[in-house]
């Protein structure tokens, strides 16, 4: 078996590593609220290890913060390969280095007030697709119109849960890690997939970051994706909305975030402007896919079982819908994509550096990232993706014999400077 060990070196200065397939469940550091990460400059959070544990169905690679003192340690991106590979052969066939992970998939719904959330909802739970589904519905205010509207729509749904005394991304975070700690509890046999329906107003990264800090979460539950709604005549107005100093722009975030954006109520505009949105919203996210439909009209399989944040082979997605040059050009509150394409091959320990550092110093500004990348020495393809300052990666499968060893990646965040990532990824290469 070939495997990839991934350690974090903190005494010593090493940070970013990659693990694969350690025999027992590793907790040696306690896992924290991540987005709440202090500015101070006294300590910081970072990484991730993989693990098969044996005390849980899950069995999977796992995101993980770390603390340590910023003054005595640097990143380190280290991949040692303890190669017994499995033979090569010329077909791609080669399995996967990434167990199934078998834990219950859940996605986010976001976008803004109005965008078509609960419409896209009931299409989910009025639709033909076999799955048992929970919903967990987040609404402002005591009363759950919403909840009703789709309750009294549904006979798909397992278990429609309400959080109505706030929003989640904020003050019923704890309220949402014990629901799902609840549903798993009582019902993990009843359904096979949770929805959680957002307010109009939240920020989808304190959600994302529950189902990885969270370990009551992360152990029966993992993000399948985030599935953003558009709303294709308003949403103009919301995101060009200037917010004071430090508030995020949430239209905006909930953008940022999407694994799968749908531009709706496009009955509602022309083509034209339909076009400059897409325009607009590929600016903002350059990884996500896009439908444009009415009423939330889209085929399952588009927003459920997207593995969005999985890095096993066959789900890893990595599409970019940019041309291939460092670029950063949106005019949305400073919120970019930049994506690099490249060929060539990574000096590991120059890209450790280079990308720990980079978290280290801009963690909080880079809201998401993938990558494919080419390392020298490593017959695997190594993919990688993160949120903030949670990095998880692994190698994927064999690079093909003709296939030419292309790096990808594309961040997402604020105030990126397309210019200095491309030069400091270059400066990784042979
Ligand atoms: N014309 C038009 N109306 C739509 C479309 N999709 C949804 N609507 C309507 O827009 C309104 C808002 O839709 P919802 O699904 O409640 O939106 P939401 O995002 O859940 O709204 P909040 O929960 O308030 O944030 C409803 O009256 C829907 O019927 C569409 O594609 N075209």
């Amino acid at each position: 078996m070939s495997c990839l060990s991934l350690r974090a070196e903190v005494a010593a200065s090493s940070l970013l590593t990659v693990a694969y397939r350690n025999p027992k469940p590793l907790h040696p550091f306690p896992s924290r609220i991540l987005c709440t990460r202090s500015k101070s400059k006294c300590c910081s959070q970072l990484l991730t290890y993989s693990s098969s544990s044996t005390s849980t169905s899950a069995s999977t690679s796992r995101t993980f913060p770390l603390n340590f003192p910023l003054t005595t340690s640097r990143r380190r991106f280290t991949v040692s390969a303890t190669t017994t590979a499995p033979p090569q052969s010329d077909s791609s066939d080669v399995s996967t280095k990434i167990p199934p992970d078998n834990r219950i998939p859940a996605t986010i719904i976001t976008g803004f007030l109005g965008s078509g959330k609960t419409t896209l909802l009931n299409h989910i739970l009025t639709a033909e697709h076999g799955k048992r589904i929970a919903v967990i519905e987040n609404e402002f205010g005591e009363v759950d119109i919403d909840g009703s509207l789709v309750a009294a729509q549904t006979a798909g749904a397992e278990d429609i849960m309400m959080l109505n005394n706030g929003c989640l991304c904020c003050t019923v975070r704890g309220d949402l890690v014990r629901m799902i700690s609840e549903l798993v509890a009582r019902k993990k046999d009843k359904f096979d997939h949770i929805v959680i329906e957002t307010t109009g107003l939240a920020n989808p990264a304190p959600i994302i970051q529950t189902f990885y800090a969270e370990d009551n979460v992360f152990k029966d539950v993992k993000l399948d994706g985030v599935v953003t709604l558009v709303d294709a005549k308003h949403v103009h107005r919301h995101l060009d909305e200037v917010k004071p100093d430090g508030v995020v722009n949430e239209a905006v975030e909930q953008i940022a975030y999407a694994d799968r954006i749908i531009v709706n109520k496009t009955d509602l505009v022309s083509e034209s402007e339909i076009g400059s949105l897409v325009q607009r919203i590929r600016n903002i996210n350059s990884l996500a896919h896009l439908k444009r439909t009415e009423f939330g009209k889209v085929d399952l399989d588009y927003v459920l079982g997207i593995g969005g944040f999985d890095l096993e082979r066959d789900k890893f997605d990595f599409c970019l819908y940019a041309d291939h040059h460092a670029h950063s050009h949106s005019h949305d509150p400073g919120v970019s994509s930049v994506s690099i394409v490249c060929e060539g091959s990574l000096d590991l320990e120059k890209a450790n550096i280079w990308l720990g550092t980079l978290l280290l110093e801009r963690s909080d500004d880079i809201y998401r990232m993938k990558g494919l990348l080419s390392v020298q020495g490593m017959d695997e393809r190594f993919v990688f993706q993160g949120v903030h300052d949670l990095f998880q990666g692994s190698p994927e499968r064999l690079w093909r014999p003709d296939e030419p060893r292309v790096n990808k990646i594309v961040f997402i965040g604020k105030n990126l400077d397309a210019q200095e990532l491309e030069k400091g990824f270059k400066a990784c290469l042979l």
